[in-house]
Order: structure tokens, then sequence, then C-alpha cells
């Protein structure tokens, strides 16, 4: 596992998700001065920097869900703007993200299924074809057919987690980018994430960004380090 604090070597590269000279500033405060990051397709990239870094703002610029104020991002080498919601969905499926908070990141009111389901309705898909894939995914992620019907409140962080990430995998994206996702997980919970993930990564040749203060976590699975000067 190699770590660096430059990632522009790796940004030369045609293929891949790429943050190119990415600002970010919240009010008066820079969090991130022109970073660059890649991740070409299959690899395991890990980011780390202390807290206040701007690891999760670079992950959810990565994710289009924020605009840099400069820089930009690409998809194969090509530039993707604009808002996520106003892009292409061919486009904007191809990266996915999965938060640390199930809690903050589902809504409340929809069962475990319908939660699955929801981005595959959104874009087109029959009734049918959003119950079979959900129905296929459950079974991945270990989510039985009482736990599908269930709403957010009614079961475990870890249990919303798998629903979290079965619903991240449901458009079938080329990067996945992680964000503590298993930091309030127990152990075994966290192998089984980890294992579905990396299991998906395989068959798929999937990139995945790998946010983690757990040493152990991140020396297993991450390919290689880039690493955020401190705020
Ligand atoms: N929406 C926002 N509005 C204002 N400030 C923000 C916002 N989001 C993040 N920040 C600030 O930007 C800085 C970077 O936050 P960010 O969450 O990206 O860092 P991080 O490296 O992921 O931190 P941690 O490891 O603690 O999760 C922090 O000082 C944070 O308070």
């Amino acid at each position: 596992m190699t770590v660096t604090t430059d990632d522009t070597v790796h940004g030369a590269a045609a293929g891949g998700l790429a943050a190119q000279r990415v600002t970010v500033a919240y009010g008066r405060q820079r969090v991130l001065d022109r970073v660059d990051l890649h991740i070409a397709p299959g690899e395991t990239v890990g980011l780390r920097g202390p807290s206040g870094s701007g690891k999760s703002t670079l992950a959810r610029v990565l994710a289009l869900l924020h605009a840099p104020d400069s820089g930009h991002v690409t998809i194969d080498g090509r530039p993707v703007g604009g808002a996520r919601h106003r892009l292409p969905v061919a486009l904007r499926t191809r990266v996915a993200i999965l938060f640390q908070s199930p809690r903050s990141a589902t809504d409340p009111r929809l069962s475990l299924a319908d939660l699955i389901a929801e981005p595959l309705r959104a874009t087109g898909a029959s009734r049918d074809q959003a119950s079979a894939r959900t129905a296929d995914l459950a079974d991945l992620v270990g989510l039985t057919p009482d736990l599908l019907a269930r709403r957010p409140h009614a079961v475990s962080d870890g249990q919303l987690q798998r629903a979290c990430l079965a619903r991240a995998l449901v458009h079938r994206p080329d990067y996945l980018l992680c964000d503590e996702a298993t930091a309030m997980l127990d152990a075994s919970t966290q192998a089984h994430v980890a294992a579905v993930v990396t299991d998906y990564q395989r068959r798929s040749s999937a990139g995945v960004l790998l946010i983690t203060h757990d040493p152990a976590l991140m020396s297993r699975w991450a390919t290689r380090v880039v690493e955020l000067p401190p705020p």
C-alpha cells in the first residue's frame, strides 16, 4: 500500500473518476485547496486526513452532490458539471455514495424495500423490475423479507446500513464512495458490508473510495492511500 499526498500522477490517466484541482470553501473557510484525486476502475483508494481536513467534502464533490468553487470532476476524462439531479441518468448513476449515518440518509416514511427500490422507480423502472432487483440485492446484503417490510425506526443501524448499501448498488455504479460507512457497525456487520462491497468490486471492476479512521480496515482494503493535509 502506497501513501501519497499528491494524486496528480494518477489523475493523468483517462479512465476513472477524478477530482482535478478542486477547491471548496464554506464561507471564508477554505476546506479543499486545488486537490487532485483519481480512482481507477477496480482500485480501492483510501482517503485519510485529520478531522476537518475535508474528506467528506471531497467525497460529496466526487459524488456530484457539491459543486466545487473551482476545479472539476471528470468521469473517464470528461468533465462533469452542474447539479447531480440535472445530469443524464446514465451519467449520475455511475457514482454512488454510502454515508456513515444511515438514519440521516434515509426517508423514515419508506419501508426498507421502498428505500432500495426508490432510485430505480425514480429512473423509470417498472414495479416488477424494481421488486425483482430489490429482492436480489436484499439477498446479497442479508436482509430477510420480514426486515424489508419494516421502516427505519424498526430496524437496527446495521440493518439500515445494509439497506443503504443495497440502495447504493441498485444502479450498478462504476464508482462507490464509502464515507466512514462501517464506522458505527459492529465487527460482524462491518465485515459483511466490506465483503459485499469487495465482491461487487471484483465482479464489476468498480472503483472504490474508502474513507475510514480505522487503520486496520484501511491497510486491509485500500490499494493505495491519499492523505489530505490538516485544515
Ligand atoms: N455544509 C457545511 N457548511 C459549513 N461548513 C462545513 C460544511 N460541511 C463541512 N464543513 C466544515 O468543513 C470542514 C471539513 O469538513 P469535512 O466533513 O469535509 O471534513 P472531514 O475530513 O470529513 O472530517 P471528519 O474526519 O471529522 O469527518 C470542517 O471544518 C467542517 O466543519
